[in-house]
């Protein structure tokens, strides 16, 4: 079964309306066996039925439909202060009565406009009360039956009991709403979280060059900027290695595109794991690399370059059962030797790779510098 829908009427003119309506039938009755006892004729009668039985519904229609509801029952509040003080001095101050119908509307504004309700509730009743006296003069009855006392001391019970309900019925809503305020919060922060590495990835991704997983030329021209600028802040030196693979696109017709994109592969693994951690090595083009190489001095950068033209001479990359020797040309650049900005740095690096190219491959070639 589909659950009902919530109800659009505030909680507190329902809360009340439904508090009136079965505690004011009682006090119906508690009132009405006092009237029997002390008989005011059919007008008292007829302002009892009108507080008591109709009342309560009129004051709830007027409520609801009211632009602020809240204000039409703390309105409603005190049309019931007011109504109870005049029933208490009408009826001659009857001990039960006397007791119930002030402490009620004193406990319902308290409830809900907290000392300052108290306040209102105390005028009101006392104001009501002075009003049944002009109505009525002062009459001194404390004496009630049974029945009327009865009545009244069960209203009180009632009433107690349904306020205490309403206060239980709101503090296991509260609880169990703020159970699933945390779960949406937690479902939340899983959200971000996971959106936040998929943009990582994404970021890492858009950074990287799908064929070797080194990072892209891209990356290199972001990176080799704040590198330079970190170097000449410090007064640090800043190399790098513009390495090319020697005849590659025989690999290529030799054995075909697929053995050709291993071998790039295999000598990306190879560059990657010979770099320091602050190093950035990546793919500058088809089948050329460039490592960059932060702090180190150009002496440093052309023994490693060296390091590396010998290390793949010697050792062929292995492609399944294919052993193919490789050689790479390598140009070495450094900064301030031969320029502050990447361009001039990459400019020169390449020229010195030229160089390389030129006089047989396999080798190291630098320009001189500021060339
Ligand atoms: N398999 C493969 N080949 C590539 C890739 N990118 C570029 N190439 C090839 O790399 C080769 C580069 O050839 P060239 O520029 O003539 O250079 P080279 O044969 O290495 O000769 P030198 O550099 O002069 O020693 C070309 O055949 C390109 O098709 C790639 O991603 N995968």
């Amino acid at each position: 079964m589909a659950a009902a829908p919530p109800s659009t009427v505030h909680w507190i003119v329902r809360m009340n309306h439904r508090n009136r309506t079965v505690c004011f039938a009682l006090l119906f009755a508690a009132l009405g066996a006092h009237l029997l006892e002390r008989p005011l004729g059919a007008p008292a009668w007829a302002a009892l039925v009108l507080q008591f039985l109709i009342g309560p519904q009129l004051q709830y229609l007027w409520a609801r439909r009211s632009a602020r509801p809240v204000q039409a029952e703390f309105i409603n509040m005190l049309i019931d202060s007011v109504g109870f003080g005049v029933w208490t001095a009408v009826l001659g101050f009857p001990l039960a009565v006397t007791l119930i119908l002030p402490i009620g509307a004193s406990f319902n504004l308290t409830a809900f406009r907290g000392l300052r309700g108290l306040g209102e509730a105390v005028v009101a009743t006392g104001a009501g009360g002075l009003l049944g006296v002009v109505l009525q003069d002062l009459v001194w009855l404390p004496q009630a039956g049974v029945v009327a006392t009865g009545l009244a001391v069960l209203v009180l019970h009632v009433f107690v009991a349904l306020v205490a309900l309403s206060a239980h019925d709101r503090s296991v809503r509260l609880h169990v709403a703020r159970q699933q305020l945390r779960a949406s919060e937690q479902a939340l922060q899983q959200q971000l979280e996971q959106n936040q590495r998929l943009h990582a990835q994404l970021e890492d991704q858009a950074h990287r060059d799908p064929l070797t997983g080194l990072f892209n030329r891209r990356y290199l021209v972001e990176t080799m900027e704040r590198a330079l600028a970190q170097s000449v802040q410090q007064r640090q030196a800043l190399s790098l290695l513009l390495l090319d693979l020697d005849h590659f696109k025989q690999v290529n017709d030799t054995w075909g595109h697929q053995i050709g994109d291993e071998v790039l592969r295999a000598v990306a693994a190879r560059l990657a794991a010979h770099v320091r951690a602050g190093d950035t090595v990546c793919r500058y083009g088809g089948e050329e690399f460039l490592v960059l190489l932060p702090g180190m001095l150009h002496a440093q950068a052309e023994e490693r370059a060296r390091h590396c033209c010998a290390e793949l001479a010697q050792q062929p990359i292995q492609v399944g059962d294919l052993r193919l020797a490789m050689t790479w040309s390598i140009g070495v650049a450094s900064h301030p030797l031969h320029g502050g900005s990447a361009q001039a740095l990459i400019a020169a690096a390449d020229r010195a790779l030229y160089q390389a190219k030129h006089q047989g491959r396999n080798r190291v070639a630098m320009m001189p510098a500021h060339a």
